[in-house]
């Protein structure tokens, strides 16, 4: 698994989705970067403008990488090994609806998922794993990151 060569990153969240305010985006997006730096060295820090390590957008169809996403449903959000460029930024497919709740997708639980891709973790086949391939609502006050996720992060940064 590629990884981080320094355990300071940074973050800059360039667009937001229309589905949810700006402090809920916010918001979400910061407690799913703690659900990994809570078990690893690393560090998030936000910017507002340049390039940080992990940009994250929301966009629909073809967006400006070779991954366009697939209307309603399906693929809802994809993220990059880390790298230089566009290693470890996050896109959300704008055609799903993005919730801070349990109905639509809860963006929290989908971007923390994203985010284990943009830190080197790949999915995983353990069925109650957060990198299990497919989304499944847990609420997210009671979320806890389970033992496979854990094991597999700390596998990389140690
Ligand atoms: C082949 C990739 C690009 C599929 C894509 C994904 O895994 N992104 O990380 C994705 O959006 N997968 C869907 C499931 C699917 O397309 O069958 C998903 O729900 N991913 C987000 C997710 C998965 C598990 C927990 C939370 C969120
Ligand atoms: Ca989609
Ligand atoms: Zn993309
Ligand atoms: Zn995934």
């Amino acid at each position: 698994n590629p990884k981080w060569p320094t355990n300071k990153l940074t973050y800059r969240i360039e667009n937001y989705t229309p589905d949810m305010s700006v402090s809920e985006v916010d918001n979400a997006i910061q407690k799913a970067l703690q659900v990994w730096a809570k078990v690893t060295p690393l560090q998030f820090t936000r910017i507002s403008s340049g390039t940080a390590d992990i940009m994250i957008s929301f966009g629909a169809r073809a967006h400006g990488d070779y991954y366009p996403f697939d209307g309603p449903n399906g693929i809802l959000a994809h993220a990059f090994d880390p790298s230089v460029g566009i290693g470890g930024d996050a896109h959300f497919d704008e055609d799903e609806t993005f919730t801070s709740g349990s109905n639509g997708y809860n963006l929290f639980l989908v971007a923390a998922h994203e985010f284990g891709h943009a830190l080197g973790l790949s999915h995983s086949d353990d069925p109650g794993a957060l990198m299990f391939p497919t989304y499944t609502y847990t609420n997210p006050k009671s979320f806890i990151l389970p033992m496979d996720d854990v094991k597999g992060i700390q596998s990389i940064y140690g």
